[in-house]
C-alpha cells in the first residue's frame, strides 16, 4: 500500500481558509480534506499559518497573519491573554462563544451518545461575562529579590511577568492577592521552590462570598511552620475588615494538586458565608463551591425544573458538594439524601441544613458509587436523582445502581459534555430516555461547558 505524505511540511507556511472550531477553541482549515489546527483562528477567516508540528492525520499551526477577519473577532482585554492560556476565547464575541458551546453539546450527544433528535437549548449567558470568578488560587514565586504571584504561562511553570489582575476574577480577590503578597514579601516569608523542593508559600487561595462580600485567606505552604504568621494575619485582618477567615492549608508533597489534606484555622471563622437565591452557605477551604453565583442560580433553578418536584418525592444529590443543590430541593420534596467524598464538605453540608432551617436532609460521606448500590440494597426507591459528578463523569457502579433504583427522573449536571453524553447513552441502554438539555455558561470566556439534562424513565420500564 502506498503510504499517504500529509499536504503539509513543518515550518512551511501556508494560506488557510477556516470552515469550524474545536471544543478548544481552536479554529479547524482543511488542505485537501486534511485538517489543520490553529489556537486564536475563527471560522470564515482567512489566514497565513505556520505549520508547527505534523502527525498523520492531522497538524497544528500558529496564526501569522490575518487576510480576512471574522465579524465575530474582538480585541482580547486581557493584557497576558496568549501568554495564560486560562481563557481561550476571549477573541470571540461573547454571542458566538455562547453558541460555539450550544454546537460542542450538540456534536457531543450526536458523535457520543447517538442523540440527535431532542432540544438542546440556546446556552444560558450572563449579561456581563467579566469579573464572575468568586475564588482564586494563584501561584507564588521569585523575581528580582521580591516575592511575586500570577499564572502560569501555558505550558510552563514560570509566573507570567507583570500580571497584577485576572479579568474574570472578581476585583476584591484580585487586591486580596496582592496585599498577602505584599504583605509576605515585607515579612521575608520565602517562597515554594519547586525544582529543590523548599521554601514555604506555594499559593495563595481567596475566595469571597459575592451577596456578603466575606472573604477567606488560604496560604497553602510546604511546612507545617509558617514563620510571621502572626504578623502576616494581624495585618490582614486589620488592614482588610471584609476578611472572615485565615486558613492555612499544609502541602508537603512534590504535586501540581494545590490542596494538601491538612488546614489550621490560623485567624476568624473555619467558614465564610455566602447565599444562593434565599438560602445561605457556609463554605470551608476544601469544600467545592460553584465559582460563578449568578450563573449558579440559574443552573440550580434549570436543575430544579427538570427534576419537577411536588413535594412528596424522595430525592438523592449525588456528589452534593456542601449540599447546595440538595437545599433547594429539599425545600420542594419530602427528603432529600447527599452523598460526598470531601468529608469537610459533608460538615458544611449539615450546618448548612440547620442555618437554613431544612430538616429534610441526610448527608453520607463516601462514594458516591460505593453509597449508592449500599442504599439500593437497603431498599432505598428514590422519585428522583440528582447527579452532578466531576469532570470524569459518573462512575459505572453509580449508573448501574441508579438503574437498578429506577427514579422515574434523573437530572444530571455536568461539566464536561463528552462524558454526560457517555453517561447518558448507558442510562438510555438501561431505560431511560434523554428529553432536553440545557447549556449554561458558568465560565464565559473559557472553553468549558456545563449543562443540565433532563433524564426520564421509559413508560414502558
Ligand atoms: C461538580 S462538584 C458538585 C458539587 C455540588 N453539587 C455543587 O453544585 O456545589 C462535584 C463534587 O463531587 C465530589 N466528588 C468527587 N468524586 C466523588 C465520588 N467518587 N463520590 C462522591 N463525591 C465525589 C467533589 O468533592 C465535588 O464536591
Amino acid at each position: 500500500m502506498v503510504k499517504q505524505e500529509p499536504p503539509v511540511k513543518k515550518n512551511q507556511t501556508i494560506e488557510l481558509t477556516f470552515e469550524d472550531i474545536t471544543h478548544e477553541g481552536d479554529g479547524v482549515g482543511k488542505i485537501e480534506g486534511y485538517p489543520l489546527f490553529v489556537p486564536y483562528a475563527l471560522p470564515g477567516e482567512k489566514a497565513q499559518v505556520k505549520v508547527i508540528k505534523v502527525k498523520k492525520n492531522f497538524a497544528f499551526g500558529k496564526l501569522l497573519h490575518i487576510d480576512q477577519v471574522s465579524e465575530d473577532r474582538v480585541e482580547p482585554p486581557c493584557d497576558v491573554y496568549i501568554q495564560c492560556g486560562g481563557c481561550q476565547l476571549q477573541h470571540m464575541n461573547y454571542g458566538m462563544q455562547l453558541e460555539m458551546k450550544r454546537n460542542q453539546v450538540k456534536n457531543v450527544l450526536r458523535k457520543i451518545a447517538h442523540i440527535d433528535d431532542i432540544p438542546v437549548h440556546p446556552t444560558i449567558g450572563m449579561d456581563d461575562p467579566w469579573r464572575y470568578r468568586n475564588k482564586v488560587q494563584i501561584p507564588v514565586g521569585h523575581r528580582d529579590g521580591e516575592l511575586i504571584t500570577g499564572f502560569y504561562r501555558k505550558r510552563t511553570h514560570e509566573i507570567i511577568e507583570g500580571m497584577d489582575t485576572c479579568i474574570i476574577t472578581s476585583e476584591i480577590n484580585d487586591r486580596m492577592v496582592e496585599a498577602v503578597r505584599r504583605i509576605a514579601d515585607r515579612l521575608g516569608i520565602s517562597h515554594y521552590d519547586e525544582e529543590k523542593h523548599r521554601g514555604v508559600l506555594r499559593h495563595i487561595m481567596v475566595r469571597t462570598g459575592q451577596a456578603t462580600e466575606e472573604t477567606m485567606i488560604v496560604l497553602v505552604t510546604r511546612t507545617e511552620e509558617l514563620p510571621y504568621a502572626d504578623e502576616l494575619v494581624k495585618e490582614l485582618h486589620e488592614t482588610y475588615p471584609q476578611i472572615k477567615s485565615i486558613v492555612q492549608n499544609i502541602n508537603k508533597q512534590r504535586t501540581n494538586v494545590i490542596l494538601g489534606r491538612k488546614t489550621k484555622l490560623l485567624w476568624g471563622e473555619e467558614y465564610i458565608y455566602d447565599t444562593i437565591g434565599d438560602i445561605k452557605f457556609a463554605i470551608s477551604a476544601k469544600s467545592f463551591y460553584q465559582v460563578n453565583p449568578p450563573q449558579t442560580k440559574k443552573l440550580y433553578d434549570k436543575a430544579l425544573e427538570y427534576a419537577d418536584l411536588s413535594g412528596g418525592e424522595t430525592v438523592i444529590d449525588a456528589y452534593c458538594g456542601i449540599g447546595t443543590i440538595s437545599l433547594f430541593l429539599a425545600q420542594k420534596a419530602k427528603k432529600v439524601y447527599g452523598v460526598e467524598i470531601v468529608p469537610e464538605a459533608i460538615s458544611d453540608a449539615k450546618e448548612n441544613a440547620k442555618l437554613n432551617n431544612i430538616d429534610n436532609t441526610e448527608f453520607v460521606v463516601g462514594e458516591a458509587e460505593k453509597v449508592m448500590p449500599w442504599w439500593t440494597a437497603q431498599g432505598l426507591r428514590p422519585d428522583v436523582i440528582v447527579v452532578d459528578p466531576p469532570r470524569k463523569g459518573c462512575d459505572e457502579a453509580l449508573l448501574e445502581a441508579m438503574i437498578t433504583m429506577k427514579p422515574k427522573k434523573i437530572v444530571y449536571v455536568s461539566c464536561n459534555p463528552s462524558t454526560l453524553a457517555r453517561d447518558l447513552k448507558i442510562l438510555e441502554d438501561g431505560g431511560y430516555e434523554t428529553k432536553q438539555v440545557q447549556p449554561v455558561d458558568m465560565f464565559p470566556q473559557t472553553n468549558h461547558v456545563e449543562c443540565v439534562a433532563e433524564v426520564v424513565l421509559k413508560l414502558s420500564n
